[in-house]
């Protein structure tokens, strides 16, 4: 899928795609004059790690909140794993983990005892089964040394492991995460990472919601990009990037036999450090393989180019009044 100006009305092929996790359509959210989320069509694959990315203010925390039916949307529909929200959320929310701003632990209590609490309160959990569950998810976000330190005393990193453990107390097929990594220093935002790849390696699809576009580059499948409230792309993230620039990264030690030969064929191409760059717009890939061999030009590696996901996402959010800040 590429980058769209707007979303694409969902049509027969997209209802005959991949199962979805969860999905809107249509979906608003007005607060007064302000207009948070305007119709978007998120689609959230099966398995999917997908990273929600916008500027500040762009929408995603009121997409997420009306996605686990914390908001009412002001217009549209929303689906999580196939149960309307926010009417069937007693249907879906033992499926769903999520942290969210303000998981409202107790100061005065330890992580551990907030956690046995919140574990209380899971329909899947037997009395007996909690501790355990406790303990697993304190060691899963690697709080169990401090688990017994009230919560008061932690810092912002601690609180959002914290916060992460309760949305894992029991084993979950969505887990939806807003800025998991808010306040984490260079070490908590790995152990987050390793969680997310846990999650994904599991079959857990993965919601999460980030500003920072190495995290997203480095852990997500998929990406949705708001931008004042719309939807400007989505889809899968290797796809998007190479849509975004359709070229063919030849490494040859025969750049000028290269070049020759592809400008013969009627190719654009040009020499590159490593050999050449050929343009995809009027060829595939294995025919430029193929016009190259023909012609005796050793090739030794070939791939398709990416555009960097700073440059992508400059584009899409240029139109913002306010210069988008992004930090990679
Ligand atoms: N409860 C509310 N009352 C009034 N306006 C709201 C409310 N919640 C969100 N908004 C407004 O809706 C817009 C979208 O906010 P939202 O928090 O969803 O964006 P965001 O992309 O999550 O931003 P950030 O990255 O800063 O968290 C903003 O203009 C915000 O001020």
């Amino acid at each position: 899928m590429t980058a769209q100006a707007e979303p694409a009305v969902a049509g027969p092929s997209r209802q005959e795609g991949p199962a979805l996790a969860a999905r809107t359509r249509g979906l608003r959210k007005t607060y007064g004059h302000t207009v948070a989320v305007d119709h978007v069509d998120l689609d959230v694959p099966d398995g999917a790690v997908l990273g929600m990315l916008g500027p500040n203010g762009s929408g995603k925390t009121t997409t997420i909140r009306m996605l686990l039916g914390l908001v009412q949307p002001t217009e549209g529909e929303v689906q999580a794993l196939g149960h309307a929200m926010p009417d069937r959320a007693a249907d879906a929310l033992p499926d769903v983990g999520a942290l969210v701003e303000g998981p409202g632990f107790h100061p005065f209590l330890s992580g551990r005892e907030n956690l046995l609490r919140l574990a209380a309160a899971e329909p899947q959990l037997t009395a007996k089964r909690i501790p355990a569950a406790v303990d697993d998810a304190l060691e899963r976000v690697g709080l169990t040394r401090a688990g017994g330190r009230r919560y008061r005393g932690y810092s912002l990193g601690m609180k959002q492991r914290l916060g992460l453990a309760g949305a894992l107390l029991v084993p979950r097929r969505l887990v939806v995460l807003d800025e998991p990594t808010n306040g984490l220093d260079p070490a908590g935002t790995r152990e987050i990472r390793s969680v997310i790849a846990d999650l994904h390696h599991d079959g857990v699809t993965v919601l999460v919601s980030s500003h920072l576009l190495a995290e997203v580059e480095a852990t997500c499948t998929h990406v949705a990009v708001l931008n004042e409230g719309t939807l400007v792309a989505q889809g899968d993230l290797t796809e998007l990037l190479e849509s975004e620039s359709p070229g063919l990264e030849v490494s040859t030690p025969d750049a000028t036999a290269a070049v020759e030969a592809l400008r013969a064929a009627h190719l654009t191409a040009r020499p590159t450090p490593d050999g050449v760059r050929v343009e995809l717009t009027r060829a595939t890939a294995p025919d430029v393989i193929a016009t190259l061999v023909g012609a005796g030009v050793p090739v030794h590696e070939a791939r398709r180019s990416r555009t960097g996901l700073e440059d992508l996402f400059a584009r899409l959010t240029q139109d913002s009044e306010e210069a988008p800040t992004w930090t990679s």
